[in-house]
């Protein structure tokens, strides 16, 4: 309790601020009937063959809305515990039904995550996982899997590239969205414009302490799905979902057709029934898949209880 106390408070004042200050930032208006292009794999004969379409994020839930389907989007750290095991990880949630896979790029100082995830970190960047090795590992698993991938960063390894080189890199790996949960609504004027160069859809944050305000221009930009931070503080498994998410949502679908998809503290099949019940378009789950994964014994024991936790949960979802 002390520690989720500190966690909250911290978050009024640094962590939180920084991620409420995240919360405002905003990409160029919803570009209607954008659908990515087909990923098509030159064949050894030379003749182009389909390989499984991956569309867009926004492409997915108008799909899944269409079947009366809410969208599963699990987070997990690469290379936590290593690379290969996270290119084994991608093609798991994708088996197991994940509609949308969040990948977090390890940061030194990932001040809107809790303790799961930045341990996850530390231990990938103590592996030596940097940015490229990431893309590269990227570049042979994204062909295999047909859920679209978002890629979760902080700004600072972006800037450290140069947004527009970031960019065309991301999307020449096959990465379909980006979420940048530090960067202020103010600064993200040039990330905008990159990613809408380049088809990347750039999601936004929204947060229950969010002006009305600021909350329809971060609804405006958003791209792909709106994320709906379901509680102050940074993240990880609560023991409950907050009620207040059902009115944030009616409040954000009172300004939007867009969808919107809640993340934080979600961690079992009954938060997932409960968050889908209140009408989230998404449910996103991170942390319960990432301790999963980077505090089993061995990265085969990870790989099971992750195939196994991630069927409990798409199996709660309409
Ligand atoms: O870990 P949780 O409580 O299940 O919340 C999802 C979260 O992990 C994922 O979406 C995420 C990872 N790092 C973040 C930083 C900011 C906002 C969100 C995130």
């Amino acid at each position: 309790m002390a520690a989720t106390t500190t966690a909250l408070k911290s978050t009024t004042t640094t962590g939180f601020q920084q991620l409420k200050k995240s919360d405002a930032h905003f990409s160029p208006s919803h570009r209607p009937g954008f659908v990515s292009v087909r990923r098509l794999r030159q064949s050894p004969m030379a003749t182009l063959t389909a390989a499984a379409p991956t569309v867009g994020l926004a492409q997915t839930f108008s799909n899944l809305k269409s079947q009366g389907k809410v969208a599963f989007i699990p987070y997990i750290t690469a290379g936590d515990p290593d690379l290969s095991t996270t290119a084994e990880a991608l093609k798991v949630l994708d088996k197991c039904g994940s509609d949308i896979i969040e990948l977090g790029v390890p940061y030194s100082d990932p001040l809107a995550d809790g303790p799961v995830i930045q341990a996850a970190a530390t231990r990938s960047l103590a592996r030596g996982t940097n940015f490229d090795s990431i893309l590269s590992m990227l570049k042979k698993v994204v062909p295999e899997i047909s859920a679209p991938i978002a890629l979760f960063t902080y700004y600072n390894p972006i800037l450290k590239r140069g947004v527009g080189q970031f960019m065309s890199t991301v999307k020449d790996t096959g990465i379909h969205g980006l979420v940048v949960p530090d960067v202020p609504l103010e600064e993200t004027e040039l990330l905008r414009k990159e990613a809408l160069k380049n088809n990347i859809e750039l999601v936004l944050l929204t947060t229950p302490t969010t002006p009305t305000e600021r909350m329809k221009a971060i609804v405006e930009a958003s791209e792909g799905f709106i994320y709906l931070v379901s509680s102050i503080g940074v993240t990880g498994a609560r023991a409950s979902v907050s009620t207040k998410v059902q009115t944030l949502l009616r409040d954000i679908k009172e300004v939007t057709t867009k969808p919107v998809a809640v993340g934080f503290g979600i961690s079992s099949p009954e938060h997932v029934q409960q968050v889908a019940g209140w009408g989230a378009d998404g449910v996103i789950v991170g942390s319960a898949m990432v301790k999963l994964l980077g505090e089993a014994k061995s990265p085969e024991e990870g790989l099971l209880e992750l195939e196994k936790f991630t069927k409990s949960l798409k199996a709660a979802l309409p």
